[in-house]
């Protein structure tokens, strides 16, 4: 039987308890057997680079994923040293699973915009999209979406945690502490990272 693996990517900047919930919801949700984190190099629709180094997301990447049997980081989209659109990544996946039954998992915000995802036509016959909720987000999908487009929902649950908050936190001086995993907040503190 066909394998069913679940990708999230991001930028990571920094990975936090969000991304891990929606990861672990969607493997209990949709009896994945699997998720992959892919960071990405550059995400498509976000005008600025991350504060981290590609190096530093993947390590902190690694570091969250370490203790769950079924994530696992990967490197899909550092292997081309460019934006990564998620048909490439979807394709690099597909080569290194090739039996797998592919399941994007994303968050409200990108749902509202995946009708201006690179050659989307093609990336609803390459994967199922699972999307959750976003506490600030409208999660409906654009009527311009291909029409064989397959979109599942997660059960409702609302996480109001971004990277964006946790940059900001640590840039005024306040703690991320429960936000992410300890072991990626002591990673973030040694390296001196958003300050
Ligand atoms: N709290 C959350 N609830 C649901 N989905 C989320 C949440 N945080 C992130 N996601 C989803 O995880 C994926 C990767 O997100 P990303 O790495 O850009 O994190 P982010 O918190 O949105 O970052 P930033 O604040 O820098 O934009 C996206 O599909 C995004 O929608
Ligand atoms: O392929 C695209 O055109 C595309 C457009 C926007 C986002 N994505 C992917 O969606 C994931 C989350 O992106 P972001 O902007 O929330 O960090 C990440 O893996 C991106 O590569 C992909």
């Amino acid at each position: 039987m066909s394998q069913k693996i679940g990708i999230i990517g991001g930028s990571f900047d920094p990975i936090h308890n969000g991304h891990l919930i929606i990861a672990l919801d969607a493997c209990e949700q949709f009896s994945l057997d699997r998720v992959l984190f892919v960071p990405a190099f550059q995400a498509p629709l976000k005008s600025k680079s991350p504060d981290a180094s590609p190096a530093q997301r993947m390590q902190m990447v690694e570091k969250a994923t370490e203790e769950e049997p079924r994530f696992l980081a990967s490197d899909a989209d550092y292997r081309f040293e460019s934006t990564s659109y998620s048909v490439r990544t979807a394709a690099t996946l597909k080569q290194d699973f090739p039996d797998a039954d592919l399941h994007w998992i994303l968050g409200a915000d990108q749902i509202a915009q995946l009708h201006l995802w690179r050659d989307i036509e093609k990336l609803s016959e390459q994967v199922t999209f699972i999307a959750f909720e976003r506490p600030g987000f409208k999660s409906t999908a654009s009527p311009e979406l291909p029409s064989h487009t397959r979109i599942k929902r997660g059960k409702l649950r609302q996480l109001d945690i971004s990277s964006t908050e946790i940059r900001e936190r640590l840039k005024s001086g306040q703690s991320a502490k429960y936000f992410l995993p300890a072991n990626v907040f002591a990673y973030i503190k040694a390296e001196n990272l958003y300050l």
